[in-house]
């Protein structure tokens, strides 16, 4: 009994598969928009609310499944108010079209950031000034942005240089670039506690490689004692980059639209998950 494998490939069941995996995308976006933000928290309430619903749905709980729908029914109008000004960015950057696509003006920016960072990065590096900046990626920071001082400021070398001065207030730390501002400078950044980092490398490092395992940041660190330039991504450290090395993998990161190798459009994004998730060993 063979199987009939045109029956399989039927437009009602390509329909379905497409339905499934654009269900898969959007939660795969959400997830990754959420993580590191406050809205995790609210999504675990929201998830125990839920479960405790159904539980007290099955179990004829009346009075219990009332009060829930209540909370429910007032919960999104709640929700609606308190993340206002989220979903309004989000609203915005949906009619720009920048979720799925990214625009000139996004690559315009980016190769200017990477200007003003390869200006640092330079001038730290020869007189070896110990720094640490964070750029977030897709994945949300805002909770170790809380930790640092609230800057909000355009990126230029001038600032990047200021702030790690030795003995200055704002030194000791990271800088965390968010949206092409720098957001906040002095942050504290989850340390790895993986072996496999070098024991020459202090917690500096340590703190640019924790970063890059709870989150998709782009970290650059400039060693205090070498002047070593190192990056941390996805959980990867590599280090001494020359100069050349890291302009190349910074516009690799930054500018897809200059690499169509990397995962920017929601496509390329989805078949890069896809392969991450299911195409079995790299
Ligand atoms: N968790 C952290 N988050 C952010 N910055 C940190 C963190 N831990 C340490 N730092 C920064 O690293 C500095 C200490 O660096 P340390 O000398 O231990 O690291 P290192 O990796 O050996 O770097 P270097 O080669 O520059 O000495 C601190 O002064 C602080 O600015």
């Amino acid at each position: 009994m063979g199987i009939d494998w045109s029956s399989l490939f039927t437009l009602h069941n390509l329909s379905n598969l497409i339905d499934i995996l654009v269900v898969w995308l959007i939660i795969y976006e959400l997830i990754m928009l959420l993580r590191g933000t406050r809205a995790v928290q609210l999504l675990r309430g929201i998830i125990v609310i839920i479960i405790a619903k159904i539980a007290s749905w099955y179990l004829g709980l009346t009075m219990v499944s009332w009060i829930l729908d209540q909370i429910i029914n007032w919960g999104v109008i709640g929700c609606i108010i308190i993340f206002q000004p989220e979903i309004r960015r989000g609203l915005e950057k949906l009619g720009r079209g920048s979720v799925f696509r990214s625009t000139q003006n996004q690559d315009e920016k980016a190769e200017k950031m990477i200007k003003a960072l390869d200006g640092a990065i330079q001038y730290m590096s020869k007189r070896r000034i110990g720094a640490l900046i964070t750029i977030q990626m897709h994945t949300g920071l805002e909770e170790y942005i809380e930790t640092g001082i609230k800057l909000d400021a355009d990126i230029s070398s001038q600032l990047l240089i200021n702030i790690f001065i030795p003995n200055t207030p704002l030194h000791d730390g990271a800088v965390i670039i968010k949206d092409d501002k720098i957001a906040a400078a002095a942050a504290y950044l989850p340390l790895s506690q993986s072996n496999l980092i070098p024991k020459e490398l202090g917690t500096r490092h340590r703190a640019a490689v924790g970063i890059s395992e709870v989150s998709d940041a782009l970290t650059i660190v400039i060693s205090e004692e070498t002047g070593e330039v190192s990056i941390t991504r996805n959980n990867e450290l590599l280090r001494g980059m020359t100069q050349e090395d890291y302009l190349k993998y910074l516009r690799s990161q930054l500018i897809p639209r200059e690499h169509p190798d990397q995962h920017q459009t929601i496509v390329t994004r989805a078949i890069s998950f896809f392969q991450k998730h299911f195409g079995g060993d790299k």
